[in-house]
């Protein structure tokens, strides 16, 4: 270590100051929130006591309801301090346990004096709030520290373009508040570091990369410029965390206007959402709102519905083969996820501008009020000019006039007073209150206003429903589309693929092809969902998703900014890979990619073998971490597989691996290989339902797996009947690279093709 930074006595001192700070700090916010907790808990408990309650005339109700609203502020005006200072706290623990990860002396231009920088997970000031102690890692300054080695080196301020020299950059492995590590570090940034990081066993769950952002990384978690960020990077390169750590970045950067609940992330599974839950608030950030789109679709198409989840349709094609209408489906996927079939609905709703729209009777007590075809009548009357979604909004407000005047006529009627007799005392004074249009002087005032109120609620149902547009009958306009309607250009089995469609359409099932586009045409009959206050929308595992679900996403969300991360290589799902984003070359203005080639999660031996055998053919990188080379177990006959598993099985966990996963091709499979192994070992099976894991052995579908990765992965059946197809190739390429150190095939007859690619020095047979 040069004689003119500090030795580790002297950083160790730093640190132990810097500690102090934070207990002054501490103790600080400690006194300032006792006094407001118990003050909170005094306004709580003197709630009724602080406001007038006078209800006797309508003056004093209205100031009543001033007088508790008023109180109700100052409670949750309180009550949000004593938020804000407990996040701070929390922030100030984390920090004491570890205050910084990395120093830079930096030296601006020109020759201004040497600044030394400490960079950690949230910013801290010196007593008097003039000096930094520490500097978030989002910081501007703070980008020199992942970008640049020690030299010249650059920065954007909010305003400026800052240049200048970097004499020193440090890392620190700091926990508990005692230097447990420190490197100087020159070229390869990071790699002590990132090689004690990544030799780890796996986690359960996520964690955060933020004392080891590499610099290409650095690029997606910052960019600022692009509508929208594109990157492809291959499997383990740090997509997922480059993600979390964006977001985590745009809220600290756009803090005053940008709030968790204005990102949404689009995971691919429920365990991959409970996977990665911990990684912002661990960066002292709320989690964003993250939805399966599965789960968005749900939202949107509503109750009454049975949708295909994408596991469910993978699990068809990859265990229906040859049985009846397979192929005539197989073509259905391919044509309904393509952009061509949402011209074609476009055209079928140009059609319906007019005439075919279907609606439903709107009754009332089991007669008709307004019928189907006065709807459709009135609907089709409407200047041709107006969209279908305007139109529907004043069919709307024609049918809560209609559904009014109703309303009157109603409260004289007979059964209206059986009604009322059911009404207790409170519903009478409620609506004494409520309702202002009575004269007080009419003797018959009392059976009126008790009338009117049954009424009302009665019709408040109905209106609530017209409002909903639930007079609209969507899903059987939507059917007429393979029933009646004469397309111009259809995909070759069309007949065929109507009559699937609308039997399944006929029992309100939708697949997980079907589920997209009739969202898309509700929404364009009925007007869009979406939800304006999205704005930054996440998609991970971005290959999976159709031309026509990106379509739809980029209709819904028109002013939101997107993030997609995938790898084309992991494109698992049937029809997914054509004009999908990430390999389209045609990029529009404000749209950037960015390409990740450098695989973090596995050894050097994994990574060597799988990338024979990855699908694209684009460069892969291993990080330099060395691991035994990838086994693949022959077996002379099935009966052994068992046995063999739990062996491999034991030795892994001798060698300490805590996470091993026996990853198989289909849910089928997997079942399968659970049962073989329930009495013999202690063993978790995983589907669709699983929202978290723990440490041990674990059997799933490898589509279950995606995005989550293990100490060890074991395949169960890597043989050339198992992984037959080319389409299996991504399946087979993502069960491998979710290991981290270790990998192990197992086959009892020829290997699959995939591994016959890879040269045989890159792997080691045993028998
Ligand atoms: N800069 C980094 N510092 C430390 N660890 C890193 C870094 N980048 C990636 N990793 C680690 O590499 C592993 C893979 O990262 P991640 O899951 O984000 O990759 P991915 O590209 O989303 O992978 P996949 O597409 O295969 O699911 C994780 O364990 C992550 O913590």
């Amino acid at each position: 270590m040069s004689h003119e930074t500090d030795s580790r006595v002297e950083e160790q001192q730093r640190v132990d100051d810097v500690i102090q700070e934070i207990d002054k700090k501490e103790e600080k916010l400690y006194s300032k929130t006792s006094g407001l907790k118990e003050s909170v808990i005094e306004l709580r408990k003197n709630f009724w006591e602080d406001v007038t309650v006078n209800l006797e005339e309508l003056d004093d109700v209205i100031e009543t309801q001033a007088s508790i609203k008023q109180q109700a502020e100052l409670l949750s005006e309180r009550e949000r301090t004593h938020g804000k200072i407990g996040d701070e706290l929390k922030t100030l623990k984390k920090l004491k346990d570890s205050p910084y990860f990395g120093r830079i002396d930096f030296i601006e231009d020109p020759g201004k004096e040497k600044e030394k920088i400490y960079i950690g997970i949230s910013s801290l000031m010196d007593t008097n709030e003039e000096d930094f102690l520490v500097y978030d890692w989002r910081a501007p300054i703070s980008s020199l520290y992942y970008d640049y080695p020690p030299g010249k080196a650059v920065y954007e301020s909010i305003d400026d373009t800052i240049t200048g020299e970097i004499s020193l950059k440090r890392q620190f492995i700091i926990r508990q508040g005692k230097i447990k590590g420190m490197f100087d570090t020159g070229l390869t940034i990071g790699d002590t570091l990132l090689q004690q990081a990544l030799g780890n066993n796996a986690s359960t769950t996520m964690k955060s990369i933020v004392a080891t952002i590499q610099r290409e990384q650095n690029k997606i978690i910052r960019n600022e410029r692009s509508n929208l960020l594109i990157v492809q990077g291959v499997a383990g390169s740090g997509k997922t965390s480059a993600a979390l750590q964006r977001i985590a970045y745009l809220l600290y950067r756009y803090r005053k206007e940008l709030h968790a609940d204005n990102v949404v992330l689009f995971s691919p599974n429920p365990l991959f959402t409970s996977y990665i839950a911990n990684v912002l608030p661990e960066l002292g950030e709320s989690n964003v709102r993250q939805t399966t789109f599965l789960d968005f679709l749900k939202t949107g198409i509503g109750d009454g519905f049975s949708i295909e989840s994408p596991f469910e349709q993978m699990e068809y094609v990859l265990t229906k083969v040859g049985s009846a209408d397979y192929l005539i489906r197989m073509e259905s996927m391919d044509y309904k996820s393509s952009l061509d079939f949402k011209y074609m609905i476009d055209g079928f709703i140009t059609h319906l501008e007019d005439g075919g729209i279907r609606f439903k009777n709107i009754t009332f007590r089991k007669s008709v009020l307004i019928s189907k075809e006065q709807i459709s009548d009135y609907f089709y009357s409407l200047d041709s000019d107006i969209s279908i979604p305007n139109k529907m909004e004043l069919v709307t407000k024609w049918l809560l006039k209609e559904i009014a005047a109703h309303q009157k006529k109603e409260k004289k009627k007979d059964w209206v007073m059986e009604q009322v007799e059911l009404l207790g005392k409170e519903d009478y004074l409620k609506a004494y209150y409520k309702d202002q249009e009575y004269d007080r002087e009419d003797s018959g005032l009392e059976e009126k206003i008790l009338r009117a109120e049954v009424v009302k609620r009665v019709f408040a149902k109905l209106k609530k429903r017209v409002k909903r547009l639930e007079f609209v009958n969507a899903l059987s306009t939507y059917r007429e589309l393979f029933t009646e309607w004469v397309p111009k250009e259809k995909p070759e089995h069309w007949k065929e693929i109507c009559d699937q469609t609308a039997a399944d359409l006929m029992c309100k099932s939708l697949t997980w092809e079907d589920a997209t586009p009739y969202l898309y045409f509700k929404d364009r009959i009925l007007g869009g969902h979406a939800d304006r206050s999205v704005r930054h929308l996440f998609i991970d595992e971005a290959q999976d998703y159709s031309a026509f679900q990106f379509a739809y996403i980029k209709d819904t969300f028109p002013y939101t900014r997107m993030t997609l991360l995938g790898d084309i290589n992991q494109a698992i799902y049937a029809n997914t890979t054509k004009e999908n984003p990430l390999i389209h070359d045609k990029l529009q203005s404000n749209h950037e990619r960015i390409t990740l080639t450098k695989s973090y999660r596995s050894t050097k031996q994994i990574v060597a073998f799988t990338k024979y055998f990855a699908p694209g053919k684009e460069m892969i990188e291993p990080f330099d971490r060395e691991g035994i080379k990838p086994q693949l177990i022959k077996l002379n006959n099935t009966g052994k597989l068992a046995g063999t598993l739990i062996e491999a099985v034991n030795q892994l966990k001798r060698k300490g691996h805590e996470t091993i996963a026996i990853i198989c091709k289909t849910l089928q499979e997997s079942e399968q290989m659970y049962h073989l192994l329930r009495d013999k070992v202690s063993v978790k099976q995983m589907n669709e339902e699983t929202y978290s894991f723990e440490k041990g052995l674990l059997v799933l579908p490898v589509y279950l797996a995606k995005g989550i990765e293990f100490d060890a992965v074991l395949i169960p059946n890597a043989s050339r009947q198992h992984y037959a197809r080319e389409a299996d190739r991504t399946l087979f390429y993502t069960a491998c690279t979710r290991a981290m150190h270790e990998l192990t095939m197992v086959t009892a007859d020829e290997p699959c093709i995939f591994i016959q690619e890879a040269q045989k020095d890159k792997y080691e047979v045993k028998c």
